[in-house]
């Protein structure tokens, strides 16, 4: 298996993209666009058609999951098919845990999930009430805000503490208990049942339903504690197909801590335990809360006794409750800070020098000579660029890889991957078996790329998925990026490290036209404006209009137009039919049968044409790295990042700065596609592991640079830029890379002439879609933003126009 790495965002903050509540507001505002209501009439009649006769559903419950499932028809039959088709009897379980109506639809997936799932309300705990007339729930029923109706009641999913043991995609959530767990439960059924249970009073027949589903639920979370607790095996990260197993100086990027190794435990010992475990009844705790002081106000009633002892030590507030402290000033004497500093400044004065303050005490003595200053890393001093110049490495090149939704990205680059043999026959055998058994054959090609159960499940990239491979003279990294428009920022982060780009595009009947109003144009419109020029246009999916030269003209012809309104040029522009589900095409040429009129390159060979003729990289310019992820590591690498070199070069040992915190790091190792090297250049996507900061300072997004030539941060700036939709003065977020921050647009300079640049308006009012102006942004909080950047000003999730910096007001200024 190749390494891959997903830029997945650990320091997301207020700022950044997503949050629960955008989604909340955007479920709330959910104002169907003219295109989402045609998808929609379209789906719906699909949807019906591949229903039949034999299966009756409504409208709404069509729309509905069209709308889930992003208007995939395929997927909306499935699970509606599944859901109405009678099932046969089943004895009836006990307890069942409830899951969310697109789940059970997504039945395999869901059961391979550790998870609490609430999709109904959560059953109240009974008080005891003095008066029968009153009840807190009464109280409260007219109140309008508690009538949340049923479908806006949110899934609450409790992800499990350290990563699953078990094979890709997941291991049965329910597996078979161990005997010892077995014989235990049994043991304490028994106990259970020989204890008499109170009989509940006439008076409240409710209570005992819902003191049943609060001892459900608490046994749910229970469980769910449990399991946090059971270590399990961390998931091994994948191996980079290029590279020989090597010893590692620093360990694999985790995102969660591994749990600590089990304690040697003698045989003795385990028998013992053995015993208790069986004998010893199970702990269960009372997780329920106290009711509150409002609460017990509210209901009238007393407030019950603390279910948890205090410690002798410690006292409830106010002190005058614990006799000792009752009329006593807390604060009269010294606080323990004071003593101890009092009781230093009359000791010797510390001395800094280490190896005199030993203790005399071997074990604290050697512990104290192990403590490493992290900051102290030792460069080697290179001068990179020779070193790079002489280690003959291969040309790198970048891609990103862009399209409207289900346009088949993913299944390209994993059948690219697949048949280089960077992927290996049995993961691929593996992934199509996992791939059938929650009914996505289909998409078996591209979980090669998409990897999260998110994105397996609902068969939609989410974010940048980043894998490399080679040809003879070029290393690629491949960029993979979401095309549905909810990901657009990912997207824009993907294409922001990217040298060119690929354009899919599905060729089968209807599928283009919807892709040309949906992301196909925005997305070509955002790579042009991220400053890449050169577009491969893969003209996918070819198998389903077999092969037809006619639709190929057509489609070509169009984007070509297209494209070139949009400033590519032309000879910048080259059009690729190929079949990624199939394999026709992408590293092997057509045969003639097949397409006798296609005579052109593979997609691999474009890829390998383009590549060769990028610019040179920047090295000898000042180091800017766009930071695209950071990782909180283990002990030895705390703080990593990963991100391109846009330019210049760096190396083990080097200080750091990185903005906008400006904070200083230092170098301690530099990993390439999961390697460990000295140095990095210009156009290489590294991860570097960073001593001597906090990963609070780091953001995907920031730029690190070296502190001799920092990059400056911006209050306001004057860009060059082309409009796709009108542009007056207005609040707009400004987007560089994943960073991003509000904005106004305070002024329009100037209209100019798209070829020579000249001005050609003054007192401009607005400026129309397809112009191009010399407009002034605001900031509404510093940005590391320099002259020759390219941002992009969008608004309302709508790119309204993209543009070069032309000059920088700095902060302070
Ligand atoms: N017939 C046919 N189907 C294809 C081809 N390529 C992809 N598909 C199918 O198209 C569907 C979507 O494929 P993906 O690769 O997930 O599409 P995507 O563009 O990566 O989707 P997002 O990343 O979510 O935007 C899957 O069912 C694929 O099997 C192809 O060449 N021919």
């Amino acid at each position: 298996m190749p390494s891959h790495h997903r830029a997945k965002n650990v320091a997301y903050d207020d700022d950044d993209v997503y949050s629960d509540e955008d989604y909340v507001e955007q479920e709330e505002d959910a104002h169907m666009t003219e295109e989402d209501k045609e998808q929609m009439r379209l789906g719906t009649i699909q949807v019906k058609e591949a229903l039949g006769s034999t299966v009756t559903v409504s409208d709404k419950e069509i729309e509905e999951s069209l709308w889930h499932y992003y208007y995939d028809v395929d997927k909306a039959v499935v699970y509606l098919k599944n859901k109405h088709t009678p099932k046969t009897a089943q004895p009836k379980k006990q307890k069942t845990t409830p899951v969310s109506r697109f789940d059970q639809a997504a039945s395999a997936v869901s059961t391979s999930k550790q998870s609490i799932t609430v999709s109904q309300p959560l059953p109240s705990i009974a008080y005891p009430l003095p008066y029968d007339s009153f009840s807190a729930t009464d109280f409260w029923k007219d109140t309008p805000w508690l009538n949340v109706p049923l479908h806006r009641l949110g899934v609450i999913t409790m992800e499990p503490k350290f990563p699953r043991g078990g094979l890709l995609g997941g291991s049965s959530s329910n597996p078979k208990p161990s005997k010892l767990a077995a014989l235990a439960a049994a043991r304490k059924k028994k106990q259970e049942e020989a204890k008499s249970v109170p009989p509940l009073t006439e008076a409240d027949p409710n209570q005992k339903a819902d003191s049943d589903s609060a001892v459900a639920l608490l046994d749910k979370l229970r469980l769910n504690g449990k399991d946090k607790t059971t270590p399990t095996t961390p998931i091994p990260a994948p191996i980079s197909m290029k590279q020989k197993p090597v010893e590692r100086k620093f360990p694999i990027r985790t995102r969660s801590p591994s749990p600590p190794p089990a304690a040697k435990v003698s045989s003795n010992e385990k028998e013992a335990t053995k015993q208790e475990l069986s004998q010893a009844p199970i702990p269960i705790p009372d997780l329920r809360a106290i009711p509150s002081t409002f609460a017990s106000t509210l209901c009238g009633i007393a407030p019950s006794p603390p279910k948890r002892q205090l410690l002798e030590d410690s006292f409830q507030l106010p002190y005058s409750t614990v006799p000792q402290f009752a009329n006593t000033n807390p604060f009269a004497g010294p606080s323990p800070d004071d003593i101890v500093r009092n009781a230093q400044a009359k000791g010797k004065p510390v001395k800094k020098d280490a190896n005199k303050t030993l203790t005399g005490d071997k074990l604290a003595d050697s512990v104290s000579k192990m403590t490493v200053d992290d900051t102290k890393v030792k460069s080697k001093n290179l001068n990179v660029v020779e070193e790079f110049e002489k280690s003959n490495t291969k040309r790198m090149a970048n891609f990103v890889v862009v399209g409207h939704v289900d346009h088949g990205k993913s299944t390209l680059m994993g059948r690219l991957l697949y048949d280089l043999k960077v992927i290996s026959d049995r993961s691929i055998a593996k992934l199509r078996k996992e791939a059938e058994t929650i009914g996505k054959s289909s998409f078996a090609l591209a979980w090669v790329m998409d990897q999260t159960d998110e994105e397996r499940s609902r068969g939609v990239t989410v974010d940048i998925a980043t894998n490399y491979f080679e040809t003879e003279k070029t290393r690629f990294t491949i960029l993979d990026a979401p095309g549905h428009k909810d990901f657009i920022p990912n997207m824009i982060a993907g294409a922001s490290q990217a040298d060119f780009a690929v354009l899919v595009i599905d060729a089968s009947t209807n599928s283009f036209e919807s892709g040309l109003k949906g992301q196909t144009k925005e997305h070509a419109l955002l790579v042009r404006s991220m400053g890449v020029q050169r577009l491969i246009i893969a003209v996918n999916k070819m198998d389903t209009i077999a092969w037809s030269e006619d639709r190929y003209n057509e489609i070509t012809q169009q984007m070509a137009a297209f494209l070139t309104s949009a400033s590519f040029s032309p000879k910048y522009l080259t059009f690729i039919p190929c079949a990624g589900l199939t394999g026709e095409n992408v590293t092997k040429p057509l045969e003639m049968q097949q397409a006798p009129w296609y005579t052109g390159p593979t997609l691999l060979g474009a890829l390998d044409t383009v590549s060769a003729t990028l610019a040179s990289h920047p090295l000898t310019k000042p180091l800017r790295i766009t930071i695209s992820d950071v990782f909180r590591g283990g002990i030895q690498n705390p703080v990593s990042i990963t991100g391109r070199l846009d330019s210049g070069t760096c190396q083990v040992g080097d200080t750091l700065i990185a903005m906008p915190a400006n904070e200083t790091a230092v170098i301690k190792a530099i990993e390439l596609e999961d390697q460990p090297v000295d140095w990095a250049v210009a156009g290489q996507i590294s991860t570097l592991h960073l001593a001597g900061i906090d990963a609070v300072h780091l953001r995907p997004g920031d730029i690190v640079s070296h502190p001799s030539d920092p990059v400056k941060l911006a209050s306001s700036f004057t860009a060059k830029i082309l409009a796709f939709e009108h542009v007056l003065p207005m609040n707009v977020d400004v987007f560089r890379g994943r960073l991003s921050g509000e904005g106004k647009v305070q002024k329009l300079v100037a209209v100019l002439d798209k070829s020579t640049g000249e001005v050609v308006k003054k007192k401009v009012r607005i400026v129309k879609p397809g112009e191009v102006a010399r407009v002034t942004v605001g900031l509404e909080r510093v940005l590391p933003i320099e002259a020759g950047m390219r941002v992009i000003l969008r608004e309302g999730g709508l790119t309204v126009a993209s543009g070069i910096v032309e000059t920088v007001e700095k902060e302070g200024k």
